[in-house]
């Protein structure tokens, strides 16, 4: 089967500085993968010469076949990969709805000049309704952005991301600064919104990494020092060294949502 993302030997420097150091990595189509590494050991960066934000010193980055390294980060959203970030992606004054629709318009190719095409405003404006629905958002599709608490919003920029209906998702750290009845929650709406897609996903709080993937690579200093299933990277002594430590020990014992 072709692999969903095929990384090969990707690196990535600035100026002097190695950040990725020939990364390979499969993942095949409908896979929840997380990346996980200490600190600034590149995960977003990796995301960013995926998702085309950054083009990689060498290497190439294959979604289903296609190479997509060097390809502009919305050229590669319309080949079917959409990303969410770390800081949130959303314009703070727009509403939830108008939020949503820009990005199902832009998926479209359409832009904002969405009057020149009445059909595809239509189109547009179901599939919004649609994705609101979906994340819970329906009833305050009307607020602006910016007056949702926080974990709606982080609730929102999920919305974004799957709204152009993408088969590749891609989520940075979508659980950063939430309580644990907020995570949970979220946990929940990424297993529902990701259904019989492929998720990359680079997590901080390990229940939600061991709880959700069914593969995990550990990245350190730019290389993967380990890939495999979360009871395998559970107990690979390498990556109690490098990064879980004494942590593992109360990790969740099986991996891979329902
Ligand atoms: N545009 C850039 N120019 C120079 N250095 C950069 C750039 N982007 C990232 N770096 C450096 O690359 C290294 C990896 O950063 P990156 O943000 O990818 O790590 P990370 O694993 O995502 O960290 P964290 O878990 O803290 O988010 C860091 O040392 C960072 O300072």
């Amino acid at each position: 089967m072709t692999p969903a993302l095929s990384i090969r030997n990707l690196t990535k420097n600035f100026g002097p500085a190695e950040i990725i150091r020939g990364v390979s990595l499969d993942i095949q189509p409908g896979e929840r993968h997380a990346i996980i590494g200490p600190n600034g050991a590149g995960k977003s960066t990796l995301f960013n010469l995926i998702s085309g934000l950054h083009w990689p010193t060498g290497g190439t980055v294959a979604l289903h076949g296609q190479t997509i390294s060097c390809l502009a980060p919305h050229v590669v959203n319309r080949m079917g990969l959409s990303r969410s970030f770390q800081v949130s992606n959303i314009f703070a004054n727009m509403t939830v709805r108008e939020n949503v629709r820009c990005a199902v318009l832009w998926s479209l190719g359409t832009g904002y000049s969405f009057w020149r095409n009445i059909g595809n405003l239509k189109a547009a404006q179901r599939r919004t309704a649609e994705v609101l629905d979906l994340v819970g958002l329906i009833d305050k599709a009307h607020l602006p952005a910016a007056a949702l608490p926080y974990a709606d919003q982080r609730t929102l920029e999920i919305a974004i991301t799957i709204a152009g209906g993408a088969d590749v998702i891609l989520l940075d750290e979508p659980t950063a600064g939430m309580s644990h009845s907020e995570t949970e929650r979220a946990v929940a709406l990424i297993e529902k919104t990701t259904r019989g897609k492929t998720l990359l996903i680079v997590e901080h709080d390990m229940s939600v990494v061991f709880g959700l993937s069914d593969r995990i690579s550990v990245l350190v200093y730019g290389e993967i020092v380990a890939s495999g299933t979360p009871d395998e990277i559970r107990g690979d002594p390498k990556v109690r060294e490098a990064y879980l430590g004494d942590e593992a020990e109360d990790l969740p014992l099986t991996g891979g949502a329902a």
